[in-house]
């Protein structure tokens, strides 16, 4: 292949040594000149190479500018006593702020100080590296920031404050700010009142339920703007362009966990800064053709609901409220009858009991988004057919369950980094089922600390998990008379007037959905995957740390 040309290649001071620093193929890298070579640069900064060889690409830069030349410079968050000599022969300099990956897929924002000889090459080096930012077209300039003062532990606003808006302005990214004051505030903005055509993105700070309402917001606007129907669970819905970044102030915070590998704030503001996109599917559920929510993580009844139920009355507790909730529903070990019907998906690649994983650039959220193209050409006559092909492929279940679960993404978070269904994928157009049945306490507790360790959660008599497109839920008072003898459905006619009356007592039949942290009004639903609706400023989790991984292989 052609070498490309050096953009800029110059010998400038750096801690008072000099470096070989060059602009060339979008990667700024700076490294040892021979003269230097024995002193060896150390730290594990991006793109260490062990020779005192130092890479960043340029999508990787977070800003430039010429700075101070003082007799003291501070590289690396540490002041660094520059020599007299040096500050002579090399008084102007710059720095130039970068990713920097720490562990646990962890990024910082690190500074690196140049010293030239003279101010014209200062300020050529600062104009080259900012007209490469330029070029850089998936960077937001302008963001709305919705900010839940009352999310995880009341740190929502100290967060953004102290953490986040820093970086933007470092990165000249200019923002709205709204401090929710009540809950649905964020939706309710972005349905209705918002000018989005303003902005490049909307970031939400706070938990999964702050999430869910901008994507409530935003979906509703799409879709209504596009004349879709979101009553009718038929509906092809309409993808949203404006992507959306989450800067964790939560309790579960399982979905930026889940497309970001870590629940820490620098680290999504970064990834906002950069321009990562990361497509989400999303469900929707609806009880009769009528729309109730959306889910992007959890949906769960029975054992995941209940503990929801119970956490919202001890929200004063904070995060740790579900632990106390959950070991009490542990304890009092309902279980709940009904049917639960769904669609296999079976044109994907992967399954649920995979041992790969999804990772940034993983082919199976790929074939799906190429699948999904295709799909968008098929004409109506094809949609019929295969409406008629699906009826054949539902499958049934009857059964008495502990938990009926279902994750259209991992649910990886702080409490199980590996997730309620490990194998499951961030944007496959699918989401895995997985039915607890009936089975002792000792059997759920081995289920439920297996999500806690490398053993599979699913390797249970009473478990199973099917990678679905779409399924239903009819709990037992619900059925239709057909299929209950006449007493039974005498029953049911009394425990679903009781339902809407809580307090005759025969609630407790029923469990309730938990949809990413949401009580649900219904218990009988049916759920559709709709693939890659929503996007996020986020790239997925990734593989490797980059510096177990060479990125300039040339430069040894
Ligand atoms: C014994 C240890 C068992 C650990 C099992 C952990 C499984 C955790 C899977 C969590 C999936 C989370 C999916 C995300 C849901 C969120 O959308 C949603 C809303 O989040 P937000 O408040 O931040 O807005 N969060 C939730 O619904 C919370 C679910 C958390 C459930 C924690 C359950 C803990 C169970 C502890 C059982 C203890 C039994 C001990 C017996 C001796
Ligand atoms: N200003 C506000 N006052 C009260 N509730 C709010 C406010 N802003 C958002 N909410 C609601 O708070 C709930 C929890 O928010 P979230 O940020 O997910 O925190 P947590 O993870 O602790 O549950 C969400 O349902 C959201 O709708
Ligand atoms: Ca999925």
């Amino acid at each position: 292949m052609e070498k490309q040309p050096k953009l800029l290649s110059s010998q400038l001071l750096l801690k008072n040594r000099l470096f070989e620093v060059t602009l060339q193929r979008a990667t700024l890298s700076w490294k040892d000149t021979p003269a230097a070579g024995r002193r060896r640069a150390s730290g594990g900064i991006n793109g260490t190479l062990k020779v005192g060889s130092y890479c960043v690409p340029v999508s990787e830069i977070i800003a430039v500018r010429e700075t101070e030349v003082d007799s003291r410079t501070k590289d690396d968050g540490r002041w660094q006593k520059m020599s007299q000599a040096s500050a002579g022969t090399h008084p102007f300099a710059f720095t130039v702020s970068y990713v920097d990956r720490g562990s646990r897929h962890r990024w910082r924002c690190s500074d690196v100080t140049f010293h030239c000889p003279d101010g014209a090459l200062c300020h050529q080096w600062v104009q080259t590296i900012k007209e490469q930012l330029l070029l850089l077209t998936n960077r937001p300039k302008h963001l709305l920031v919705y900010i839940n003062p009352f999310g995880g532990k009341q740190q929502g606003k100290r967060i953004y404050e102290q953490k986040v808006a820093p970086l933007f302005s470092r990165a000249s990214i200019s923002t709205d700010v709204i401090v929710t004051e009540r809950a649905n505030h964020a939706r309710d903005h972005l349905r209705t009142d918002a000018d989005l055509k303003k902005y490049d993105g909307v970031v939400c700070v706070g938990g999964d339920g702050m999430f869910s309402e901008v994507i409530h917001g935003l979906i509703s606007r799409t879709q209504r703007e596009a004349g879709v129907d979101e009553n009718c669970p038929e509906e092809k819905l309409v993808p949203c362009d404006l992507r959306i970044g989450i800067i964790p102030a939560g309790s579960t915070d399982c979905i930026c966990y889940a497309t970001v590998g870590v629940n820490d704030p620098i680290t999504s503001a970064l990834h906002i800064i950069v321009g990562d996109s990361q497509a989400l599917d999303v469900c929707s559920v609806h009880h009769n053709s009528t729309f109730l929510r959306y889910s992007v993580s959890l949906l769960g009844y029975g054992f995941y609901g209940d503990v929801l139920t119970d956490s919202e009355r001890k929200r004063w507790m904070g995060p740790a409220r579900y632990d106390i909730s959950g070991l009490k529903t542990f304890l009092t070990h309902n279980y709940y009858e009904g049917t639960v019907s769904f669609l296999p998906a079976t044109d994907i690649l992967g399954t649920p009991r995979d041992k790969t994983k999804c990772r940034a650039g993983c082919y199976v959220c790929q074939d799906s988004e190429w699948r999904l193209s295709e799909d968008k050409q098929l004409c109506k006559l094809d949609e019929d057919v295969l409406d008629q092909e699906e009826d054949g492929r539902w499958q049934v279940i009857r059964s008495k369950f502990l938990a009926i679960n279902a994750a259209s993404m991992s649910c990886a978070c702080p409490r199980s980094p590996k997730g309620l269904s490990p194998a499951a994928h961030l944007a496959d157009g699918t989401a895995d089922l997985i039915l607890v049945r009936k089975c002792s306490r000792l059997d759920f507790l081995r289920h439920l600390l297996r999500h806690t360790s490398k053993d599979d959660q699913f390797d249970l008599a009473f478990v199973e998990v099917h990678r679905v497109r779409r399924f239903r839920f009819t709990p037992k008072h619900c059925e239709s008379d057909s299929e209950l003898d006449l007493k039974e459905s005498g029953k049911k006619l009394f425990s679903h007037i009781c339902r809407d009356h809580p307090a005759c007592g025969c609630a407790t039949v029923n469990s309730n959905w938990n949809c990413d942290g949401e009580i649900l009004q219904h218990a009988a639903i049916e759920v559709r995957v709709h693939c890659q609706l929503v996007k996020l400023f986020a790239r997925g989790i990734e593989e490797l740390p980059v510096f177990e991984d060479p990125c300039c292989p040339s430069a040894i």
